[in-house]
């Protein structure tokens, strides 16, 4: 019908006026969906411009996203209101500002908000149909399967693998410190953790850091590298995904990339069943899991098997290692943190024969303080999301005076980034303090002021191997190397980029190590 009427116009206007009419009614028609979506709801709204959004910058990926979401959120907490309504293109989304609305919809009322939206096409791309993006009952009962390999007994196993990656990192940095230059640490960290979790996830001796070219870590950052069109559809559209893919060949993951990864898994897999190779790691586990399946309704199907490998590594390689470059960068511009933190070191270690043992690090609790405040201030997660998986009813009165509903498929944004740097949680809340998190100021703020990690059921589930193989890293550097700025660096106090998925700072983690 509208066809036609465009149709008719033609004879009467010229091409030019009936685009500039239909996209005219576009405007009209969205401004009549969104003007009072969140009016009505009794929210604080702010709705942009048409197309674009509260923020055009956020579609257009032209400002980091943590800081655009603070400014909402610093004017929601100015005005007293629970949260914000606002439109990523022309979907509404609810930004959650207050520390009740915070805790029902990550904890209280999680049976509401269970989902995050991700695209994911486990026909056609299982790699996608993994613990990150997967839903509901099926989400639910995989996370129930994959919890017990996370436990601290099984990380204690896996320590000495970390270990081994470890002993080659202090290969790599006497070369680097050596030769007396610069050492970009996040690069040289992401080597690193690419050979844990390509160790531990893919039982491979990935060898990012004895060679920066290597296969898998060239793969790992293709795997992160999104092209446009998969930023567009992970970031705003996923829901079009379905359709779009019924019209054209889209891909979430590159196929070349997501070949090099499931075959990787499944022939190391293939080669320990016919070898009886045990090593303790996440493939061992997995594969108890899949065995499982054969005798009983406990396991996971082998076909989407490869994709929890494969986001084990995703959500753990660079998280992990852009964290500990941040940390690199903080401590040589603070010497004293820097100076306590080694003592510690060298405090704990003699008491375990001077080795980084699992039973040593867990007694490093200053250097756990020092991490979590890096992690206040350079979330890896600068933004984090649910979805309502059914009608919720908010904490605000709607216009027509009743509890205001949001319907189902919403999209509710964490805002990680701006609540670290909430000054009424943390005092001076851009200055690098790890006194922020003696026991004493941990218990004097709310909950949910500190959630790297995420909170709820759908917490990060690596986070004690993130921890592991964090603070192995870490000690492993500073019981050798002093950490010092590079003279003339201008990359301090950090800023972030725009556009990565993972926070990264501008000018990476440039510093001199000075053996001691
Ligand atoms: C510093 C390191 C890390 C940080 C900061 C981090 C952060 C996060 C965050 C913020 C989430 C979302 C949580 C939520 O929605 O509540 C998450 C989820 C997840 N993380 Fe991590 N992560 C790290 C390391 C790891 C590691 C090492 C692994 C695996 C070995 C891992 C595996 C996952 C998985 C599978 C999920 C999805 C969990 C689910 O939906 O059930 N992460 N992580």
């Amino acid at each position: 019908m509208v066809l036609s009427a465009v149709a008719g116009l033609l004879p009467v206007m010229g091409v030019f006026e009936v685009l500039v009419a239909v996209l005219g009614l576009l405007v009209v028609r969205y401004y009549l969906r969104t003007a009072n979506f969140w009016t009505s709801r009794g929210v604080l709204s702010k709705n942009g411009v048409p197309i674009l959004g509260s923020s055009p910058s956020f579609i257009l990926q032209s400002e980091f996203r943590g800081t655009i979401m603070q400014r909402f959120y610093t004017e929601a907490r100015a005005k007293g209101a629970p949260c914000v309504g606002l439109f990523v293109g022309s979907q509404p989304v609810l930004l959650a500002v207050d520390q009740d609305l915070l805790r029902s919809v990550l904890v209280k009322d999680f049976s509401h908000f269970m989902d995050r939206g991700m695209p994911f096409d486990r026909h056609n791309e299982p790699l996608t149909a993994n613990l990150f993006n997967i839903e509901g009952q099926e989400w639910r009962t995989l996370r129930h399967k994959l919890t017990p390999t996370f436990t601290s007994g099984k990380m204690r196993n896996m320590f000495p693998l970390v270990q081994a990656c470890a002993d080659e990192l202090t290969a790599v940095l006497a070369a680097e410190a050596a030769a007396g230059r610069p050492v970009e640490m996040f690069e040289l960290l992401a080597r690193f953790t690419t050979d844990i979790i390509g160790s531990c996830a893919f039982g491979i001796q990935a060898n990012a850091l004895k060679d920066p070219n290597s296969e898998f870590r060239a793969m790992g950052k293709r795997a992160f590298d999104m092209n446009i069109l998969q930023t567009f559809f992970n970031m705003v559209m996923p829901r079009a995904v379905p359709y779009v893919k019924m019209v054209f060949p889209v891909r979430l993951i590159d196929k070349d990339v997501a070949d090099f990864f499931t075959s990787t898994f499944e022939e190391n897999v293939k080669y320990r069943e016919k070898n009886k190779v045990l090593r303790h790691d996440f493939v061992d586990l997995l594969m108890q899991l899949k065995n499982k399946s054969n005798a009983d309704t406990e396991g996971i199907d082998a076909d989407i098997l490869p994709a929890q490998a494969f986001v084990f590594f995703l959500a753990g390689f660079e998280t992990s290692s852009s964290t500990l470059g941040n940390v690199m960068t903080e401590l040589a511009y603070n010497q004293d943190v820097q100076d306590k933190v080694r003592a510690e070191v060298q405090r704990v270690l003699p008491k375990h024969g001077g080795d980084i043992s699992y039973e040593a690090l867990s007694e490093l609790t200053y250097m756990e303080q020092v991490i979590d405040e890096t992690m206040r201030l350079y979330p890896a997660a600068s933004n984090m999301v649910r979805m309502t998986n059914d009608d919720y009813v908010l904490p605000t009165t709607g216009a027509d005076g009743k509890p205001a509903v949001l319907p189902k498929g919403v999209k509710v944004i964490i805002p990680i980034f701006a609540i670290h740097r909430d000054p009424e949680f943390y005092p001076e809340p851009d200055k690098f303090n790890p006194d922020n998190f003696s026991e004493e100021a941990k218990a004097g703020r709310p909950n949910y002021a500190f959630m790297p990690f995420g909170e709820g059921p759908r917490v990060c589930i690596g986070l004690r191997f993130a921890m592991m193989q964090m603070k192995s890293g870490l000690a492993t550097i500073l019981r050798a190397y002093r950490v010092l700025p590079v003279e003339g660096d201008k990359h301090y106090p950090q800023t972030f980029e725009k556009r990565t998925f993972v926070t990264k700072t501008v000018g990476g983690n440039k510093v001199m190590l000075r053996a001691l």
